[in-house]
Parts: structure tokens; C-alpha cells; sequence
């Protein structure tokens, strides 16, 4: 990729809108942008100041292409560092195309996904994970994931990351100073400092290590399968959770055959609701496959939702002894999994009958998918499952996989550097440990980047972003 090019992109939605933003930047952007843009001023758009706002025409040649406003940005004081315009038009698709066709033919590129934000991370605008969060904010379809993503644009994990980095690197150039002065046998690197730093760094890392596990539950939203045997109402919940006719219901056993999943927010939270195949033995082929995967989406649940027809058991006490079995076994089955036991089609059930089960079965939920009955209650108990504390502390979370990574890897190397001080290794040997951690930190704000890596990044972006 060529960073000296001037590129274009429509920088909103494609589609017909109110108006359209189109953005150019790079070296030649004002140049390019006065070619076609005619100021009602008359003045040339290299004569105004940066940040500012100008009424005008577009055109191509003497036809008028639209009535636009273009506003200026001088380098370096815009998003990606260099020379931007921004031209917002009449949201015609049309229009946007004529304006794009028209830069790219006074010498503009099309930018490629991400390439803008690619940009402000060359120019020193942002760092990688600053702009990594740019992309998680354009996708937060929640106030925790939104919450997050500001976060880390706002670059509270980067200067946490960071001045780890410079007291490990401050640390690590002492000790290599030493080795140039190995003969005389003087220690610049005051031991017990280094200790307590090492003994810090462990400690922070641990804790952002831990932290992922919320921040990509909050981030993706949590994953709540609906299991139980054929006929209990798992759609019939679906569908109530999700205040739309989504899933198949049927009085038909078997009706859903494949996994059906949608998200929902609840309380600010993200919650992707899965409904699953019946359980039960079967001879279809089909229905076997659907099965199959139900206990896969189990697995990889976080909250488990078992459903169960309360009407058919009414007052036997041998069916409610075969149920608590059954309820067991999924416990056992599922030992880290939250559990949610639902006794559904309560609106079957007398008062009395509800007693008995409560007598019988402890921590049932008692709800009537079909009337709605407790449905609202199961939403508040799934969001009492989310440690929301993190969030509200401001503590920073770890999001993104690739962060975690390095994490794990900067962890580990800085165990090592543990070891080796607790094993009274020579500075030499611990300064190759600590040039390694000092890596991983790197490759998560971007010091330590490659072409590869960046192509794969802002690759998930939209382009124009
Ligand atoms: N029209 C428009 N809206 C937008 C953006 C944009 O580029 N254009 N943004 C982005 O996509 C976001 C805003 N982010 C921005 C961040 C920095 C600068 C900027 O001009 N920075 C300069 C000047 C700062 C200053 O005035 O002090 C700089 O960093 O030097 C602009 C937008 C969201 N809305
Ligand atoms: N009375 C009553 N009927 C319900 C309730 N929930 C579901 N039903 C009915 O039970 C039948 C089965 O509902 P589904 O939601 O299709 O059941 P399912 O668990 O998804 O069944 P499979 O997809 O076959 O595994 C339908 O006739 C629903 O209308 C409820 O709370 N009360
Ligand atoms: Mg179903």
C-alpha cells in the first residue's frame, strides 16, 4: 500500500441519505478538492484556515454537479495527519458516485477499508489499540460494548500499557549498561527497584489478563442457550425474549430442528439468545444432527437456560423425582455453567401445584412463555449473572483477543525475568527476557507493528473509516 497517495471515500452509509459525506486525504487533497469545488467566496480553499466551513458548488467541467459544503482540515491538524477535505452532499447515490468518480479522475485512489484511520495511526495520531477501539465503537450495539470501546479510544489502556513499557525499557537500559562496563563490576540497576517493579508489572498484567474474560462476554454480548426435551416451549421463550415472532412454534415435537440465535440487550448489556433442537432419542438423521449441535452450543454457552414442561407433571411425585434426577445430571454435566432451571407453561398450573414443586424442587423459575408471565423477572436474573463492576469502577478491560495475546505472552516472559532474578542470573541474560516482554507490549499499541499485522487490522474496518 502506498501511504503518499491521495485517497477518496464516501464516508457514510452507501444508499440514499439526507446528505452524504465524502472524505479526501493525503498531500493532494486541497489541491484536488479546489479542481472541482467552487467557493460562493470565490476564494481558493488553500487560502482558508483549517477547520473551516465553505458553501459551494461541485463541478464537473461547466455542468453543476450538486450545492455542497466542504470543510478543510490542514495538515497535521486533522483525523489522519494530513491534508483533508470533506465535502458533504445531497445523499443521492448518484451524486456521491459522480463527486468519487470525478477525485479519481483529478488523481485521487480509493481508499482501501480502514485506510484513514491506517493513516492517523502512521502519522502518530493514535496508537494501534486506540485505533482498534475506532473500529469496536462504529460496531457497539450496546452501552457496554459502546462504554469499552470509548474507553480504549480514549487511550486508558494504551498509557497503562505504556508506562509499564518506558519503567521496564528505563530498567532495561540500565542493566545493558552494566554489560558495557563488565570488567569494573558496577550494578546501575538498583536490584531491589527492579524487583518491586517486576513484582508490579505481574500484577497488572494478571489483572488485565483476568479481565478479558468480562470484556469479551460485555464486548460480544453473553452467550444464554435454551436446551430441554421436544415441545416445552424453548421457541415460545425465544420469541418472548426477543418480542418477535422469530422461531417456529408448534404443537409438533421436533419443530426446531436447527440452532436459531438472535441478540437482545437487557439493562445495557448484550445477550445472544440461542434456541436449540429438543433433546430426546431419535431415529431422524436430521434431527440427530440438530441435537448434536444443541450440546455444542451448551458448551460453549455461558448462561443455560433448561426448560421444562411444568403442565405435564402436575402432581405425581414419581415424574418430580425423575425431573430433580434429570436436573442433577446437568448440574454435573455443566459444573461451570450459570443454570437456570424454568418450569414453563405456568399459566397451566394451580397455586397448589406451584407449592408442591416449590416443596419438591428448589431455585425453580415458574414463567408461561406463551402469556409472558415472568418473563421480565428471567431478564433481571440473567443480568445479575453479568459482573457489571468492572464496568462501573472504570477498571480498564481487556476486549480485544489480540491484546490478550500479547498479555499472555508479555506474562510469560516476565515470569521468566522473575525466575531468573530469584535464580541470581546474570543482568545479560535477564536483559534478553525483559527485551522479549518489552516486545509484547509493543505489538499491543503498535511500536511493534508489520505490514502484515496492520493489513489484517484495519482489513475489518469499513472503508471511509
Ligand atoms: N465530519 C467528521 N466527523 C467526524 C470525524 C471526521 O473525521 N469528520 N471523525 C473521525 O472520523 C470523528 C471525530 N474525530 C476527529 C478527531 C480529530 C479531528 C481533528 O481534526 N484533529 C486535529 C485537530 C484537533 C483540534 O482541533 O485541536 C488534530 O488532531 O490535530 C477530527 C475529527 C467523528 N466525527
Ligand atoms: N399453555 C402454554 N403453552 C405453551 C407455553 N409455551 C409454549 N407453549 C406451547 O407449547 C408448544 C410447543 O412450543 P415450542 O415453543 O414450539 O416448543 P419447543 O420447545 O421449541 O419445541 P421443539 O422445537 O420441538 O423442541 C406450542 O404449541 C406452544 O404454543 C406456555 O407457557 N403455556
Ligand atoms: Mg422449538
Amino acid at each position: 500500500m502506498e501511504h503518499h497517495d491521495t485517497i477518496v471515500a464516501l464516508a457514510t452509509p452507501s444508499g440514499a441519505g439526507a446528505i452524504a459525506v465524502i472524505r479526501l486525504s493525503g498531500a493532494e487533497a486541497i489541491t484536488i478538492a479546489s479542481s472541482i469545488f467552487i467557493s460562493i467566496s470565490k476564494k481558493k480553499l488553500s487560502k482558508q484556515k483549517t477547520h473551516t466551513v465553505h458553501l459551494g458548488h461541485i463541478k464537473d467541467g461547466h455542468k453543476i454537479i450538486d450545492e455542497v459544503l466542504a470543510t478543510v482540515f490542514k495538515n497535521p491538524n486533522s483525523y489522519t495527519g494530513e491534508d483533508v477535505v470533506e465535502i458533504s452532499c445531497h445523499g443521492s447515490a448518484f451524486i456521491q458516485q459522480e463527486i468519487i468518480q470525478l477525485c479519481l479522475r483529478k488523481g485521487c485512489r480509493m481508499a482501501t477499508a480502514g485506510e484513514f484511520t491506517l493513516r492517523a495511526f502512521l502519522n502518530g495520531k493514535m496508537d494501534l489499540s486506540q485505533a482498534e477501539a475506532v473500529a469496536d465503537l462504529i460496531s457497539s450495539d450496546s452501552a457496554a460494548s459502546h462504554q469499552l470501546a470509548i474507553q480504549q479510544m480514549r487511550g486508558g489502556f494504551s498509557s497503562e500499557i505504556k508506562v509499564l513499557r518506558e519503567e521496564l525499557l528505563n530498567f532495561a537500559s540500565l542493566i545493558e549498561l552494566e554489560l558495557d562496563f563488565a570488567e569494573e563490576d558496577v550494578e546501575f540497576a538498583d536490584r531491589e527497584a527492579f524487583q518491586k517493579l517486576i513484582s508490579k508489572i505481574t500484577l497488572v498484567l494478571k489483572r488485565l489478563i483476568d479481565s478479558f474474560a468480562t470484556g469479551n462476554v460485555l464486548k460480544n454480548g453473553i452467550p444464554v442457550a435454551i436446551v430441554g426435551e421436544p415441545n416445552v416451549g424453548k421457541s415460545t421463550l425465544l420469541n418472548a425474549l426477543l418480542n418477535e415472532e422469530r422461531a417456529i412454534v408448534s404443537d409438533i415435537a421436533g419443530t426446531t430442528r436447527d440452532t436459531i440465535e438472535d441478540e437482545i440487550t437487557i439493562g445495557g448489556i448484550g445477550f445472544r439468545f440461542i434456541d436449540t433442537a429438543g433433546i430426546r432419542e431419535t431415529v431422524d438423521v436430521v434431527e440427530g444432527m440438530g441435537i448434536k449441535r444443541t450440546f455444542e452450543k451448551m458448551e460453549a454457552a455461558q448462561v443455560v437456560i433448561y426448560l421444562f414442561d411444568a403442565s405435564l407433571i402436575e402432581n405425581s411425585d414419581e415424574k418430580l423425582q425423575k425431573l430433580k434426577n434429570e436436573i442433577e445430571k446437568i448440574r454435573n454435566r455443566f459444573p461451570q455453567k450459570q443454570l437456570v432451571i424454568i418450569a414453563n407453561k405456568a399459566d397451566q398450573l394451580s397455586e397448589e401445584t406451584i407449592l408442591n414443586y416449590k416443596n419438591k424442587i428448589s431455585d425453580l423459575t415458574f414463567l408461561s412463555a406463551k402469556t409472558g408471565q415472568g418473563v421480565e423477572a428471567l431478564q433481571s436474573a440473567l443480568l445479575n449473572f453479568v459482573n457489571t463492576g468492572a464496568l462501573r469502577n472504570n477498571d480498564t478491560i481487556v476486549t480485544n483477543t489480540r491484546h490478550y495475546d500479547s498479555l499472555l505472552k508479555a506474562l510469560e516472559e516476565i515470569i521468566k525475568v522473575q525466575e531468573g532474578i530469584d535464580a541470581g542470573l546474570s543482568g545479560d541474560l535477564l536483559a534478553i527476557d525483559i527485551r522479549q516482554a518489552l516486545y509484547h507490549f509493543g505489538e499491543i499499541t503498535g511500536e511493534i507493528s508489520n505490514d502484515e499485522l496492520l493489513g489484517n487490522i484495519f482489513a475489518n474496518f469499513c472503508i471511509g473509516k
